[in-house]
Formats: structure tokens, C-alpha cells, sequence
């Protein structure tokens, strides 16, 4: 029997689950009400991006940008699982970016129109390696940051968190049950903003982990 090493949890092809609006200073920057439930939606396996290769700006797109997120990846998967025992069901973490197409969202919002194109094209979830639960004691209060060359754009705490990660995974599992190497994105605190072609993002989480990615375009 071969066992998989979830170390290498991106190259199995399960799911990424992404929940938007969880930092209230984000919702409010682009004029979103605080959420009463989580906003979910999906990222699809070919989102994911490792540190070497470059983040491609959509061809469609003239406004790509960056939302740093904490990633909690699945150990032990599960349907309805509690907020007592959601902790039991995490393998570890990464820290992740949300790349987001924000004039296509602006356009799929005004129009009622899902945010696939916005979200979940190749290369919109760049990871950083993975990170072993016992490296996070408290996942609920670590900090995020995020360097846009040499200028810090983004750093927040998840303490700030509306939804709490055991509230997430419990919310989530009861609509889709997570199997071993889902990751779930929890949202970005505020700061999020264009990046250009060159651009080089430094991303880290306190003395943890810390991830460097270029940007490119897409080659016509
Ligand atoms: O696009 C958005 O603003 C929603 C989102 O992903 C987040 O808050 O992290
Ligand atoms: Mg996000």
C-alpha cells in the first residue's frame, strides 16, 4: 500500500474552498456588508501555484490583485463535523493568495453572475509549503503579511476573523463534506490592491513561513 504525504496535499486534486468577507476591514474597503453567514466559494486544483514559477495576470484582466490569506489544510475528512472536534480534522496549514481578476468580480457582482473567471483561473492560488499543525498552536491568533516589492500592502491578524476556523470547518462540512488535502482559504484582512507585471510579492506568517512569487502575463 503507498501512503500520500500530504506534505504535497496540491498535487492530489481536491478541492479548495475559499470563504470571502471574514475581516470586516476587508468587506468594508470594497463596500461589502459584514456577512451574517460565510461567503463560500470554490477555487478549482489547476489554481494552484508553488514558489518558482510566476503568477499570470488573465488576459482578460487589467486589475489582478492580491489577498493574503491563512489556508487550513485537511487532515481527516468528514460531514458535519462539530465545532468541538473540527481541530482534530486539520493536518496543517499554508499561507495562500486569493488572487482575484477585481474589475471581472466588480462585473460579475453588478450582474448577478458567479466569480469563476474572477477567481479560480490557473495560477490564482499561489501556496507556500506546507506547515505542520504543531508549527501553529493557535491558528486563531497568527499574524499575516504581505510585501508588494519591498512595500508592505497587507498585514492583519487572524484574530480578526468574523468566522473562527473550528465555525468554518463545522459550516462547511455540513453543505460539503471535506476530504484529506482540502484546503480552505479564510479570507484576507485589508490592503488588497493591483499588482503589475514584475511585481514581486513577499508574503509571510509571523516567523513561521514566509513565500516570494513574481508576476507575469499570460503569453498571447
Ligand atoms: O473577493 C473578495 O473580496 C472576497 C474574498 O475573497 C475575501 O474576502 O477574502
Ligand atoms: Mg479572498
Amino acid at each position: 500500500m503507498t501512503t500520500r504525504n500530504v506534505s504535497r496535499f496540491w498535487e492530489w486534486g481536491k478541492k479548495i474552498i475559499c470563504v470571502g468577507r471574514n475581516y470586516a476591514d476587508h468587506a468594508k474597503e470594497l463596500m461589502n456588508a459584514i456577512p451574517k453567514d460565510p461567503v463560500l466559494f470554490l477555487k478549482t486544483p489547476s489554481a494552484y501555484l508553488t514558489e518558482g514559477s510566476p503568477i499570470l495576470i488573465p488576459k482578460y484582466s487589467n486589475n489582478l490583485h492580491h489577498e493574503i490569506e491563512l489556508g487550513v489544510v485537511i487532515g481527516k475528512g468528514g460531514t458535519s463535523i462539530s465545532q468541538s472536534s473540527a481541530m482534530d480534522h486539520v493536518a496543517g496549514y499554508a499561507l495562500c493568495l486569493d488572487m482575484t481578476a477585481r474589475d471581472i468580480q466588480d462585473d460579475c457582482k453588478s450582474k448577478g453572475l458567479p466569480w469563476t473567471l474572477a477567481k479560480a483561473f490557473d495560477t490564482s492560488c499561489p501556496i507556500s509549503e506546507f506547515i505542520p499543525k504543531e508549527k501553529i498552536p493557535d491558528p486563531g491568533n497568527v499574524k499575516i503579511w504581505l510585501k508588494v516589492n519591498d512595500q508592505m500592502r497587507q498585514h492583519g491578524c487572524t484574530s480578526e476573523m468574523i468566522f473562527s476556523i473550528p465555525f468554518l470547518i463545522s459550516y462547511i462540512s455540513e453543505i460539503i463534506s471535506l476530504e484529506e488535502g482540502d484546503l480552505i482559504l479564510t479570507g484576507t484582512p485589508k490592503g488588497v490592491s493591483a499588482v503589475q507585471v514584475h511585481d514581486e510579492l513577499h508574503a509571510g506568517i509571523d516567523d513561521v513561513v514566509s513565500m516570494t512569487f513574481k508576476v507575469d502575463k499570460l503569453k498571447q
